[in-house]
């Protein structure tokens, strides 16, 4: 009976303690720390817009984002920075350059300077990266993938497979798209990994990924010509670039079970879009226990997308246990398995799971950038005839009349100043988010643990300061001085961290806009309506329509 009551007592005490540690949590992360952050910035002179309650400034945000958003433009310009991020513009003029917004309770600083931007990506890395915010509204569909890993995680799975990389393939891809070399963009290091993760380096000749990559393009291109005999002249280029580019990505990460990973990435775009709903709603620890009906459709879609992929893993295992083949494959699938299997020195191994959460990653992160890459680029050039008669005339003199090998492809430089305007002026990804995990100095500034730092590359690349009285403009011509502008051009993000598919999307868009160029002249349609928005990435809201005309063989 004693030794009951000691026990009952043990367990209240420790419940008591429990919940105390929570209040005290909850006191330090909504109240002291929110505090303890805002002082230590305006004392730096680092001021923003008043936060209210929990949600911060969010209100604020949505209800300038809504308005700025309302319309369409009203013709096809670029000035678009005041749209897709109003809060920018409306802040960075009532408190300067630097400045401190809530987003619920997590501080973001904004950052334009590109001096301690180069510092932050290139020497911090380690120390900063995304925070839990970020990783709630993206675990459902890509998990700690590569992309939302941190710190030592994700230094092993960048690593994984750096041994393998060999100099000379990457000569092959290295097509002076290389504007941050002086921001100390680790390029080689991205491409190495990719080549590695994705099965590229020693077991797939550098033929076979540019070889998916073509064998894609003429299944769209022949859907193309397809319709246009049957009397259709209009059509929305976005949906054939995205479709494209997943079943690229499908080819690369799953070579024969290719059509089973186009239905897992299918439903996979079906949880990204309820997910980008996450920061319309609040977030905050224990929501997603919430037995709401958006956190239910989540659940429920996410098991499917797992047992889907779990079938595809357990049955290449299978094949590999019972002798029916010798290998789990060459695609990014088998190269994960293989890992799986081994015992790293480093002590690091990956786990199914992982296994799972890195091919959603490639996916996530692989098909829709470079998607919208291709979609804005065909819009830029559809309306600017004149540069798509120069890219033209330079594919026809590089590639002679046929589909462009690796090596030609460096050789289209027009096209590559085109990809790379594009780049900035509609780049994927508009702001680069960086938690600091540990307190850093950034210049002259200090910035205490707990502060996400938000890069706004839009404005940057959009900055009349950096990029001249014509930065809003088309202006491939800007990217023919190499180095010129390299330092304020960061689509990738920049430093160890940048993107690992850089490589991989350059060439892809080349060879996919090189073979839709020689087939087609397109011109803007009548119908579209210039209106990007932000939903994760630079959208076009009602694709890009445009009409096509088959150009004589
Ligand atoms: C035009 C196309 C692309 C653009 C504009 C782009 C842009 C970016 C950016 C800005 C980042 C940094 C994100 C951040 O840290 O917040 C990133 C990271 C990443 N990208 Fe890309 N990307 C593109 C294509 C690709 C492709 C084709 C793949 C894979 C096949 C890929 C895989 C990744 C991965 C895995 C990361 C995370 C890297 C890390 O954190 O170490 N990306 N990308």
């Amino acid at each position: 009976m004693a030794a009951l009551v000691v026990f009952l007592l043990t367990l209240f005490i420790l419940f008591i303690a429990l919940l105390v540690k929570l209040f005290l949590d909850t006191i330090d992360c909504y109240m002291v720390n929110p505090r303890r952050i805002r002082k230590i910035m305006a004392q730096q002179g680092v001021c923003g817009p008043k936060p209210a309650g929990v949600t911060g400034n969010m209100k604020e945000m949505c209800s300038l984002t809504s308005k700025s958003t309302a319309k369409d433009m009203d013709s096809i310009h670029h000035d678009i920075v005041g749209r897709l991020l109003p809060h920018y513009v409306t802040w960075s003029k009532s408190y300067g350059k630097r400045f401190i917004y809530w987003h619920g309770i997590e501080p973001r600083m904004c950052l334009t300077e590109t001096e301690l931007i180069k510092e932050l990506m290139t020497k911090h890395h380690l120390v900063t990266g995304k925070s839990w915010l970020q990783q709630q509204g993206s675990k459902h569909f890509i998990g700690r993938g590569l992309l939302m890993a941190n710190g030592q995680d994700w230094y092993h799975q960048r690593h994984i497979a750096a041994p393998a990389f060999m100099g000379d393939k990457l000569k092959v891809i290295n097509n002076n798209n290389n504007m941050n070399s002086d921001m100390g963009f680790d390029f080689v290091f991205g491409v190495l990994i990719i080549f590695k993760m994705v099965g590229f380096s020693g077991i797939m000749e550098k033929q076979s990924y540019s070889g998916h990559m073509v064998e894609c393009t003429k299944q769209m291109l022949k859907s193309l010509e397809n319709a246009v005999e049957s009397g259709k002249t209009e059509f929305e280029i976005g949906e054939y670039m995205a479709r494209l580019t997943a079943d690229i990505i499908a080819k690369t990460e799953f070579a024969s079970s290719y059509e089973k990973g186009k239905q897992i990435f299918h439903l996979l775009t079906s949880l990204q879009h309820l997910c980008a709903e996450a920061s319309r709603h609040l977030c905050f620890p224990g929501s997603r226990f919430l037995p709401t009906k958006y956190n239910r459709d989540i659940k429920s879609l996410k098991m499917e997308v797992d047992r889907l992929l779990l079938e595809i893993i357990q049955s290449r295992r299978d094949c590999v246990e019972i002798g029916r083949s010798s290998s789990y494959g060459n695609d990014l699938l088998g190269m994960l398995l293989n890992e799986m299997e081994k015992k790293r020195s480093d002590g690091f191994s990956i786990n199914q799971q992982m296994v799972m959460d890195e091919l959603k990653t490639f996916f996530f992160a692989g098909h829709e950038t470079t998607s919208l890459l291709l979609t804005w680029t065909v819009m830029l050039l559809a309306s600017n005839p004149t540069w798509q008669d120069k890219v033209r005339a330079e594919i026809k003199h590089v590639c002679n009349g046929g589909v462009p090998s690796v090596d030609q492809l460096p050789k289209l430089t027009l096209l590559n100043m085109v990809i790379n305007e594009s780049l900035r002026l509609y780049p994927p990804a508009t702001v680069l988010p960086r938690m600091a995990f540990e307190d850093i100095k950034l210049g002259d500034l200090f910035i205490p643990k707990g502060i996400s730092i938000w890069i706004p590359v839009l404005a940057i690349h959009h900055s009349e300061e950096l990029w001249g009285k014509d930065a809003n403009e088309f202006n491939p011509e800007r990217f023919s001085r190499p180095y010129a502008s390299s330092r304020h051009f960061m689509p990738f993000a920049a430093g160890p961290r940048n993107c690992i598919g850089q490589s991989f999307a350059i060439m892809e868009a080349k060879i996919i806009l090189a073979m839709l160029i020689s087939k087609f002249s397109f011109n803007i349609s009548e119908s579209y309506r210039h209106a990007p928005i932000v939903v994760m990435t630079i959208k076009p809201k009602y694709g890009v329509q445009v009409y096509l005309k088959p150009l004589d063989p």
